[in-house]
């Protein structure tokens, strides 16, 4: 529990609670380095909440999240620097081109991936020929793509990561499952909301259920399976 505390995600009987309903409650699992989490649930399960609580976004109305030794803060800039977050919207500008978003979001994340790094990737995700192309010229697979590019450009240690594989064709979620896999073998923790079986073909995935939980709101154990 010690050095879990030092080195992964500890989450202790957190509860959520939106517009006045708990969402859940009870939840609680531990990430270690190498760690993947797939959160699973039906629509308004709260899987997207449970990833604004981990990374600070939401202030749940009981429990506790700790990244390494510390209580999750986003205002902390050790924790900031530490999470790499990928919403529905993916974070991407689509005034921008391919390149300068890139550019610009690992400016603000203060990573020093080079250019030639970026372009790696994008080879990577089949993005290598577009990078001087406006983002809104893209498709909505194509921008998913991007927006996996700047999660894995970031080289942070914690991903949280909300239907990462939404939009993507199946070459797609295949470069997704490498790039999980590589970052798992890193030492990198991620929580994954997802339906695809992520722990078949990728890293080994332990799996979260939201329904189950919205069931059990007094359980207060550890989800890991
Ligand atoms: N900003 C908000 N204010 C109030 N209620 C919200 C807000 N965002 C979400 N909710 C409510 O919280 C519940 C859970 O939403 P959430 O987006 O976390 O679920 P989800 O499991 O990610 O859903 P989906 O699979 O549809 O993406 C829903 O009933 C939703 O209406």
């Amino acid at each position: 529990m010690a050095e879990l505390l030092q080195q992964g995600l500890l989450v202790r009987d957190l509860e959520c609670t939106r517009a006045g309903r708990v969402l859940f409650g009870g939840l609680g699992f531990d990430a270690a380095p190498g760690d993947v989490v797939q959160v699973r649930g039906a629509n308004g399960s709260g899987k997207s909440s449970l990833l604004r609580l981990l990374c600070g976004l939401l202030q749940p109305t009981r429990g506790e999240v700790h990244w390494r030794d510390r209580c999750v803060d986003p205002r902390d800039a050790g924790f900031a620097g530490a999470v790499a977050y990928l919403g529905h919207a993916g974070s991407v500008s689509g005034e921008l081109t391919v390149m300068e978003n890139l550019r610009f979001s690992l400016y603000v994340a203060g990573s020093r991936s080079a250019d030639a790094q970026c372009r790696e990737v994008l080879q990577r995700l089949r993005l290598g020929d577009r990078e001087n192309e406006q983002v809104r010229h893209l498709s909505q697979g194509q921008q998913r793509r991007l927006g996996l590019a700047r999660i894995v450009l970031s080289r942070r240690p914690l991903w949280l990561l909300d239907e990462p594989c939404a939009g993507l064709d199946i070459e797609g979620e295949e470069c997704f499952d490498s790039f999980l896999a590589d970052h798992a073998r890193s030492g990198g923790v991620a929580v994954v909301t997802t339906h695809r079986d992520i722990g078949r073909k990728g890293p080994c995935a332990h799996s979260l259920n939201m329904d189950t939980l919205s069931n059990a709101c007094s359980l207060d154990t550890d989800h890991r399976s």
